[in-house]
């Protein structure tokens, strides 16, 4: 995609937006489930797509299963309008690298729709060690979505990749098909997987930080007892 076409596509009027935010999610909890509802309020989008990462590339293995990561997301979307899952990178071998599954994404979706990538500070500060991650800018829209434990690092190159694709307004990402960049402040809740594994491992409570059908699942499964709580990260 070219950049005459980002033009003309940011003077599009409305076209079918997704945004998809991807994660370990080992387990889904109420900090991702809150910023999705505002990241979709925010951008304005169709759908917003929780995609569980298969093989998270820069992390050791996950606690739970690939496919029980999916029954939580499953588990603690149901019956939230504009909020789906996608478990494509479950489908795949080796690591689940973001540019293969927007590359996968472009293959269905065409060239037209608006696509945009969320990603916390965390995963925004490791960028420059991403798979071929200046070509994510040609796929998709990439919104950044600062999380207050952790500052947004300096990325000498990544830093000017996005200078010159930053938009003024969160709302243009829509009209865009790909090539825009945003940071978007959130009310934060200070949650974190790592920390629900270590109460569990603990035999502390997790009650009001996932969802309670997520918790049913853990406890119904016996997840992250002290020998499955995943690598730290
Ligand atoms: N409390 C939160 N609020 C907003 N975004 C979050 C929150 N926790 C994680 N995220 C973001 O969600 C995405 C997926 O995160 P991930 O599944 O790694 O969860 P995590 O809680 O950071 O897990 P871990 O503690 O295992 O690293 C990342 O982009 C991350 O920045
Ligand atoms: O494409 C990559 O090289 C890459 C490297 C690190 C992370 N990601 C993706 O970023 C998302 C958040 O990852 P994580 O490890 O913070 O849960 C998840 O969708 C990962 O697949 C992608």
């Amino acid at each position: 995609m070219t950049d005459l076409q980002h033009n003309s596509d940011a003077q599009a009027k409305e076209r079918h937006s997704v945004a998809i935010f991807g994660g370990t999610f080992d387990p889904i909890h109420n900090g991702h489930l809150r910023s999705a509802i505002e990241i979709k309020e925010a951008l304005g989008v169709s759908e917003l797509r929780l995609m569980p990462s298969h093989r998270p590339p820069l992390r050791g293995a996950p606690g739970a299963e690939s496919r029980q990561r999916l029954a939580m997301v499953n588990a603690a979307i149901c019956g939230e309008v504009g909020l789906f899952s996608d478990d494509r990178e479950l489908k795949r071998d080796g690591p689940s690298y973001t540019v293969d599954t927007l590359r996968d994404l472009r293959v269905e979706m065409g060239e037209a729709v608006s696509l945009t990538v969320v990603m916390g500070s965390d995963a925004f500060n490791q960028l420059h060690r991403w798979q071929d991650w200046q070509s994510l800018f040609e796929l998709a829209n990439v919104l950044l979505l600062h999380r207050a434990d952790h500052p947004v690092a300096a990325q000498a190159d990544v830093d000017q990749f996005t200078a010159a694709r930053r938009v003024t307004d969160v709302c243009s990402l829509k009209t865009m098909s790909a090539g825009g960049f945003y940071e978007l402040g959130l009310i934060q809740l200070p949650i974190s997987a790592t920390d629900i594994r270590q109460r569990l491992a603990s035999g502390r409570s997790i009650r009001y930080l996932v969802p309670d059908a997520v918790a049913s699942y853990i406890a119904e499964h016996g997840l992250y007892t002290m020998k499955d709580i995943g690598n730290p990260v």
